[in-house]
């Protein structure tokens, strides 16, 4: 049995499959099991409650203890697409609890900290452990968080998109603290996994790139590729 939640629970039901629901319904129903995974101190928790909550809270580190989630509702094209988005811990020591979840994740946000050289270099065992454990058609997508440190850059951003194409995985940068592209981020998810369910369930496919290129467009927002 999976271990329950602890910090962000706020109670967790089963997607129910009734025959009688369309699909849009079932949309409602179901809950899209989103994973936020990458090292320790990346900024996977700054990350939900920058998205969650709209605020950076500074200050000391303290880490993630088990796994918890919490729940979004996002609209896409006037469908609710409930994301359930479980925050890991990246510290070793829980990595046989996290890897219990992936079999069950429709999406997986891989986080690495573009100051953080280790954190980039760990991104391909975190890859190879996704294939290992999740779902072939799961929906994955890189980011490079603490895109504000600047100053303190380890990481190129065009070695962050390199990686990103190797894999075929869509790819930006993030800052928990401003808030840049997280909105973005979870959006581009909920738009691939209303994709998939709703027009072409049985052909899983990266749209993600094309709406992050149009939101680039439109804005001149995002760090992408
Ligand atoms: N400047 C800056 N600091 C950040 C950002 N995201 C997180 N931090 C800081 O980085 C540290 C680690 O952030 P967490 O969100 O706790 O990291 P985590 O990935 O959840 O760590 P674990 O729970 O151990 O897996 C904290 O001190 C955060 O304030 C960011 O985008 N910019």
């Amino acid at each position: 049995a999976l271990p329950q939640p602890t910090a962000l629970s706020c109670g967790y039901d089963r997607p129910s499959q009734s025959p009688d629901l369309n699909p849009i319904e079932h949309l409602w129903r179901d809950r899209k099991m989103t994973i936020l995974v990458g090292d320790s101190g990346v900024g996977k928790t700054s990350l939900l409650v920058q998205f969650d909550q709209g605020k950076f809270i500074p200050g000391s580190f303290s880490a993630t203890v088990g796994i918890g989630f919490t729940n979004k509702v996002i609209a896409v094209d006037n469908v609710n697409i409930k994301l359930q988005i479980w925050d890991t811990a990246g510290q070793e020591r829980f990595r046989s609890v996290t890897h219990a979840y992936y079999r069950d994740a429709h999406a997986l946000l891989l986080l690495y900290d573009i100051t953080s050289k280790s954190s980039f270099d760990n991104i391909r065992a975190w890859l190879t452990e996704i294939h290992e454990y999740a779902e072939s058609d799961v929906v994955i997508m890189l980011l490079g968080n603490k895109a504000d440190m600047s100053s303190d850059r380890a990481i190129r951003r065009d070695e962050g998109e390199r990686l990103a194409r190797e894999y075929s995985v869509p790819f930006m940068e993030t800052s928990a603290k401003t808030g840049v592209n997280v909105d973005l981020a979870f959006t581009a998810v909920a738009k691939e996994l209303k994709h998939r369910a709703v027009q072409h369930p049985n052909q899983p496919k990266f749209q993600i790139h094309d709406y992050i290129e149009a939101q680039r467009e439109k804005s001149g927002c995002c760090s992408y590729f």
